[in-house]
């Protein structure tokens, strides 16, 4: 096991952003918590917010954002805390990113050793510093792989270096911004079994993907997020399998092993939303009550925001 400290609570997280001709909400009044040992996954449709989400804990935000709510970390806010705090004590060394794209972000002139050396550098004084070769296998990479360069690594292979870059610091959360995207069944797999391991060493994940299948497989708790809210939170198996929010009902009956029928329409734009409930355009379900949003409420730890739940 490792030795994790750790617990975040998120409260009444929102992220605005100002265009100049409009302002786009991107998440708004999120709240959940992630402790060691838990892995959390965040699903709902493209551009629903949850990439802005981890970029807000982490502070990646862009100068055009305006955040308000609490994150925190122990006795520090994320929100407010500066970048200098956040550089020092919590990117990597508490919270490690495995961003979006990840080949993306590796710089491309340097072999992934390289790239791994210099974050262990970083976040590692050298009388306690673990090699890279041993971070790598954390990741699933063998010595050999680090010597690739950013263009010699397939999709899977790129994953890994950046899993690789995220652990250095032994962080207790990983957040994995859809890490099964562009993967093939195999890798699919071999990287849910990480997952499982980081979370079984005593690791929080937050797990960001469009997969339900493979939330699934390693959540214990699965958030669904529609047009910036959380509209239904539960356990993994619960949310899943006896869905209460019809959008989360859409999700599961468009799976290919399911009835594979869409959920018509598109997801809202985000800087034209109703006052009531965002879903309702698409929803079989809606009432007059729709026009007043729902609450997210809880009963035996499963929480729904609808007025007519499934
Ligand atoms: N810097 C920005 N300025 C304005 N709008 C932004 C900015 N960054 C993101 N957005 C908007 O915020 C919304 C949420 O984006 P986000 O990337 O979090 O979606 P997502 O749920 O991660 O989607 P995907 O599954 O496609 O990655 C989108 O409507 C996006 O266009
Ligand atoms: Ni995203």
């Amino acid at each position: 096991m490792v030795s994790v400290t750790g617990n975040l609570a998120v409260d009444s997280l929102s992220v605005r952003f100002t265009l100049p001709d409009a302002r786009v909400s991107a998440v708004s009044d999120v709240s959940f918590s992630v402790s060691p040992g838990e892995c959390l996954a965040l699903v709902g449709e493209s551009g629903c917010g949850k990439s802005v989400l981890a970029s807000a804990l982490l502070g990646f935000l862009p100068g055009n954002a305006e955040v308000a709510g609490t994150a925190m970390l122990g006795s520090l806010d994320l929100l407010s805390a500066s970048d200098q705090v956040l550089s020092q004590q919590v990117r990597g060394r508490q919270i490690g990113l495995v961003p979006q794209s990840p080949a993306a972000h590796l710089t491309p002139v340097r072999t992934a050793r390289a790239q791994l050396d210099e974050a262990l550098r970083f976040l590692h004084p050298a009388s306690e510093r673990p090699s890279a070769d041993s971070v790598a296998a954390r990741a699933g990479l063998k010595p050999a792989d680090l010597d690739l360069y950013p263009h010699q690594l397939s999709g899977g292979m790129a994953q890994r270096v950046a899993t690789a870059l995220a652990l250095a610091g032994d962080p207790w959360l990983i957040i994995a911004d859809e890490p099964t995207t562009g993967l093939d069944r195999a890798l699919v797999d071999a990287l849910i079994d990480e997952l499982r391991v980081l979370v079984a060493d005593g690791r929080a994940v937050l797990l960001i993907t469009h997969d339900l299948s493979a939330a699934r497989r390693v959540a214990d708790r699965i958030a669904v997020m529609y047009a910036g809210r959380f509209v239904e939170v539960g356990p993994a198996e619960e949310v899943l399998d006896a869905p209460r929010h019809p959008y989360t009902r859409g999700l599961v009956d468009s799976l290919p092993d399911r009835a594979f029928t869409p959920i018509p329409g598109l997801p809202p734009v985000l800087t034209d939303l109703p006052p009531g409930c965002a879903f309702t355009p698409r929803c079989d379900r809606v009432t007059d009550e729709c026009a007043d949003r729902p609450q997210l409420t809880r009963v035996n730890g499963h929480a729904v925001a609808c007025h007519q739940p499934c």
